[in-house]
């Protein structure tokens, strides 16, 4: 029997890869129910007659009229604006992609969980800008949720082994970025095409600049203690440039146990959809004869400081969180569009953070998705006025 497969932000890297192992699967084994973009509606149409969907929903409205023209006479059904990926989301289906970039995808995500479908979350902001309330909605709802980030995927495949009992910590690996070795003076003049030069990983731009600026670390330091219920003394972080081992737990006999593979998001993806089977991937298989070395580090949090704020709003708590994931989306946008110094992003996050601390709900969780959405706006706008007054 077919299984329903939806897949929000299709037309992005994680979504471009999960309908690559969809589209490898035999004949009949899936049956894509919705896909979603934001602007991009020549690649949402292409996808959508090429996996015949039912349903596509583009949230941004500038493109409707290309997409309805592009898929007149085709029967595929076509919402608009955020609603309709909510729409999109909540519609039945087994499993769901969660591929959206941003705290823009926690409503369709949570849509999805509420379904109680099998939920595959590539999107870490969700957890960042909302955990207690997001774990609180799966909690609810049954929903299964399966992380894709390749660290936390690595994670749940190896207390998926091992039941976890006797967990002393978890190990998430970094790759640390196309940055690494760069000098604090190199890196106050680099640009937005030197930060998306992942030595690793392709990806799609705001997680690059992510990695760049190691916030991604620190967004999934945030995404790996809600996900597996450790406090921030208990999820370090190591720098591996290799990114072969994609993440760890130690126990408390001194045990460390890794799930490896080859950096390609098919694996974590693949694991995710056939949960709990596995299924094929067409990966480059790992030749640990053919390996030059695996090396591991202690991250820089002088010259990444990204990492620190992360840790401080997870262990301040509540809407800390919600305020870093925020401010630092506005700080990213605004390097890609060369307004501010790549410096400039951590250093922005910090004061946004600075100016929202005083707040009698900054360490408290937000309690609706209504305030998730509130707070998220107030730290965006804060982190508008502080750019303008760079
Ligand atoms: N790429 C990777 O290898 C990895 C990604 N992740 C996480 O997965 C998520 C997706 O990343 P990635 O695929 O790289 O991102 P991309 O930028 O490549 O794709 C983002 C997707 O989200 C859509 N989108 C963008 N903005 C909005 C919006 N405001 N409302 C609705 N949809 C929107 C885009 O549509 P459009 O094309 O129209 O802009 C696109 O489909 C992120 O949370 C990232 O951190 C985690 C691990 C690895
Ligand atoms: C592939 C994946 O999971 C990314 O989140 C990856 O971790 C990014 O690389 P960094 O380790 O450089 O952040
Ligand atoms: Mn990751």
């Amino acid at each position: 029997m077919s299984r329903k497969i939806s897949v929000l932000g299709s037309t992005g890297s994680i979504g471009d890869s999960t309908l690559d192992i969809i589209g490898r699967a035999e004949d009949g084994a899936f049956d894509v129910v919705a896909l979603t973009a934001n602007r991009n509606s020549k690649k949402l149409a292409e996808q959508a007659v090429k996996f015949n969907a039912d349903f596509v929903a583009l949230a941004d409205p500038a493109n409707e009229g290309d997409l309805r023209a592009r898929l007149s006479g085709t029967g595929i059904e076509i919402g608009i604006g955020p609603q309709a990926l909510i729409e999109a989301a909540a519609r039945p289906a087994d499993f769901t992609m969660a591929a959206i970039i941003g705290a823009a995808g926690l409503e369709p995500t949570l849509a999805a969980v509420d379904q109680g479908h099998h939920v595959g979350l590539a999107n870490k902001e969700c957890l960042v800008c909302a955990g207690d309330l997001f774990m609180a909605r799966v909690a609810a709802s049954g929903a299964k949720l399966l992380p894709v980030d390749s660290e936390h995927n690595a994670i749940f495949q190896v207390l998926e082994a091992d039941a976890p009992k006797g967990v002393r910590r978890l190990i998430l690996t970094a790759s640390g970025g196309p940055f690494r070795e760069t000098s604090l003076d190199v890196l106050k003049t680099v640009k937005p095409s030197d930060a998306l030069a992942h030595p690793v990983w392709d990806m799609g731009a705001k997680i690059s600049i992510d990695s760049a600026t190691l916030m991604n670390k620190g967004l999934e330091l945030i995404e790996a203690a809600y996900l597996f219920s450790r406090p921030s003394s208990e999820v370090d972080v190591v720098v591996h440039p290799q990114s072969i081992v994609h993440s760890m737990v130690e126990y408390i006999d001194g045990s460390v146990l890794s799930q490896m593979g080859s950096p390609d998001m098919r694996t974590p993806i693949a694991y995710a959809i056939g949960w709990p089977a596995r299924m094929e991937a067409p990966v480059e298989r790992l030749d640990l004869t053919k390996l030059s070395g695996l090396t591991f580090f202690e991250p820089d949090t002088t010259r990444f400081s990204a990492l620190r704020l992360a840790r401080d709003a997870l262990e301040a708590g509540g809407q800390a969180m919600c305020v870093l994931n925020a401010a630092n989306e506005i700080a990213v946008a605004a390097f890609l569009r060369e307004e501010i110094a790549f410096l400039d992003i951590p250093r922005l996050v910090e004061r946004t953070l600075d100016s929202h601390a005083k707040a009698a709900c900054f360490t408290k969780p937000n309690a609706s998705v209504e305030a998730a959405i509130d707070c998220d706006g107030a730290a965006r706008a804060t982190a508008t006025e502080l750019i303008a007054g760079l």
